[in-house]
């Protein structure tokens, strides 16, 4: 699925911050997301997985205009992993992953055993399985995060926004969130702050910052250290390990 945003600007008390941002995933492309703190990364994903509307341009899906279909449709085409996540009841691991469910149900349509056995799956896939019956509130950062996505693949979308997905999984789980996402062949649309995460996994990577787009290309065209010091301040080195793979070092 192709995902494309028009010329999007929000505004938050006065203040501009997001002036006028055009990107497009092609299909099954990993497309990251980069800047720094408070640049607009989450406010850019907002807009598209529809928590938030533009103050104007619009965001495109598969050429269709989101507001032009209803929630459930859009659901239906992409699944969201935010960076916080809270319910205000107390359900298990499992329940929060049979949600994914939802948007494939008529009103008031139960669960079958088609909808358990893919949220089984999806749980074995993150290796949370042995978690199914736990309170999601008592789980840990990084296994919360991991349902989470557990939740997003049961809902078996053809496009995934993943908002810092990495965040709180140590080196383990972050390798394999990447992995699995890039193996997914859907479209991902992911905000990333580890720069070696984001050049290992994404096919092209926009760099934003002060809501301005400030870069887009591959790893290697973005990723270099003139553009790592004119938008994070800070001096790096690009190298390539014997496979070939590039590694950003801070100096
Ligand atoms: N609801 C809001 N009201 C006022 N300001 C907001 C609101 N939401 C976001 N902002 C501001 O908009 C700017 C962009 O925030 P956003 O969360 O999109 O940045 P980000 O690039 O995702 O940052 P981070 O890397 O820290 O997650 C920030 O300055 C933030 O304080």
């Amino acid at each position: 699925m192709k995902i494309t945003t028009e010329n999007i600007r929000v505004n938050f008390q006065a203040k501009e911050i997001l002036k006028g941002i055009s990107i497009e995933t092609r299909d099954k492309e990993l497309v990251g997301i980069i800047g720094p703190n408070g640049s607009g990364k989450s406010t850019l994903l907002k807009c598209i997985y529809r928590v938030l509307k533009a103050d104007s341009g619009a965001v495109y899906l598969d050429g269709e205009e989101l507001y032009a279909m209803n929630a459930k449709s859009s659901a239906k085409k992409m699944a969201v992993v935010a960076q916080h996540n809270y319910y205000n009841f107390d359900f298990s691991a499992r329940e929060v992953v049979l949600m994914g469910r939802a948007p494939h149900k008529k009103t008031l349509e139960r669960d079958n055993a088609d909808d358990y056995r893919i949220v089984e799956e999806a749980l074995k896939t993150v290796q949370m399985d042995k978690f199914a019956d736990r309170s999601f509130s008592t789980l840990s950062g990084g296994e919360q995060q991991r349902v989470i996505l557990a939740r997003a693949l049961a809902q078996q979308t053809p496009a995934l926004i993943l908002d810092e997905p990495t965040n709180h999984l140590d080196i383990t789980h972050q390798i394999m969130l990447m992995k699995l996402v890039k193996n997914l062949d859907v479209t991902v649309i992911s905000a990333i702050h580890d720069l070696n995460i984001a050049a290992a996994y994404c096919d092209r990577i926009y760099v934003l910052k002060d809501g301005v787009l400030e870069g887009e290309g591959t790893p290697g065209e973005v990723l270099t250290p003139e553009l790592i010091r004119r938008i994070y301040k800070v001096e790096s080195e690009v190298v390539y390990d014997s496979q070939g793979k590039m590694h950003i070092l801070f100096l």
